[in-house]
């Protein structure tokens, strides 16, 4: 079973690599816009423990919005469920960085997913700290998480963020002037913008995604239920408005970011991250989607 799991990913990459379409990077981050689109990642790690992979696995990326997934277990672990008092659990059914639902809901975002959601959560970590200690927080529980100390932020990805950044500019001040911001805007949205600057291979990816598995051997980080919990809003939220689609075609939860990685969960079974630089249209990555949906139909991997 285990060399037919690595045959199998190695399949999946020649396949992959064979379909001259291969997305769009994002374009409104500059750091992220040059990277090379022809770039194929994948790595799965069974309940067992072992490792495969096939593709650029030992490449970093920015894994951006897959960020998301460790501040809100963070924050639901400093706050509760007191959290939900600032962000709801629903899809979204629009875009990552849309704004009007967050005027027509009176400043509470729809799920700790979508961006404006994503900037309560990190707000919540943030908790009048300074910026470096709630840092500090976060990337200390993905390298437990990962088992690795070599998982760092990318602080051009950051700035590069922070000059582009007026859509999120404008989430942060919509919500302060709501009051569901505790901290400046400015000082939320610096945490937010170097979160999501951390840089990491699909192997780190899906070593720090091993606690969700709720298997035996993986590290337990949070109790089971939270698991539970983190696991259904990413299949119901981890994709935006193309959340209903990931789930019909490839069937487990996900949490994709802007810089072309997903970390999927098979839950009791494998922890899985992917990463292709190019976007579908959904800003999800649109090589590792269909890589995920030929992986999980060949090992008959499916929650339901
Ligand atoms: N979808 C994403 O990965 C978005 C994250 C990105 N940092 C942003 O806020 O726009």
């Amino acid at each position: 079973m285990i060399t037919d799991l690595t045959a199998l990913l190695q399949k999946l990459n020649a396949i992959v690599r064979a379909d001259d379409n291969w997305g769009t990077p994002a374009n409104y981050i500059p750091e992220l816009a040059r990277i090379n689109p022809e770039q194929f990642a994948i790595t799965v790690i069974t309940a067992d423990g072992t490792v495969h992979s096939a593709g650029d696995a030992d490449t970093r990326f920015s894994v951006q919005s897959i960020t998301k997934v460790f501040t809100l277990a963070i924050a639901l672990g400093r706050s509760g469920d007191q959290l939900w008092h600032r962000v709801g659990r629903e899809p979204s059914g629009s875009a990552f960085n849309s704004i009007v639902q967050l005027e027509r809901e009176q400043g509470r975002p729809r799920n700790p997913f979508i961006n404006a959601g994503a900037i309560v959560t990190t707000d919540e970590v943030l908790a009048g700290r300074a910026p470096r200690d709630a840092l500090a927080e976060i990337v200390q529980f993905v390298r437990t998480a990962a088992g690795s100390d070599d998982i760092h932020i990318n602080d051009a990805v950051a700035a590069s963020e922070t000059q582009h950044g007026h859509r999120n500019f404008a989430l942060a001040h919509f919500l302060a002037s709501f009051d569901n911001l505790k901290n400046p805007p400015e000082m939320t949205l610096g945490t937010y913008f170097h979160h999501c600057a951390l840089e990491m291979t699909t192997t780190q990816l899906a070593h720090a995604g091993r606690f969700l598995m709720g298997a035996p051997d993986m590290p337990k980080l949070i109790s089971t239920a939270r698991v539970r919990r983190l696991n259904a809003l990413m299949l119901t939220c981890g994709h935006y408005d193309g959340s209903g689609d990931f789930a019909y075609r490839v069937g487990i939860p996900g949490k994709s970011g802007v810089g072309g990685g997903i970390l999927a969960i098979v839950p009791g079974q494998a922890s899985i991250a992917v990463w292709s630089p190019g976007l579908n249209r959904y800003g999800n990555s649109h090589k590792g989607t269909e890589a995920l949906a030929t992986l999980a139909r060949q090992m008959n991997w499916s929650i339901f």
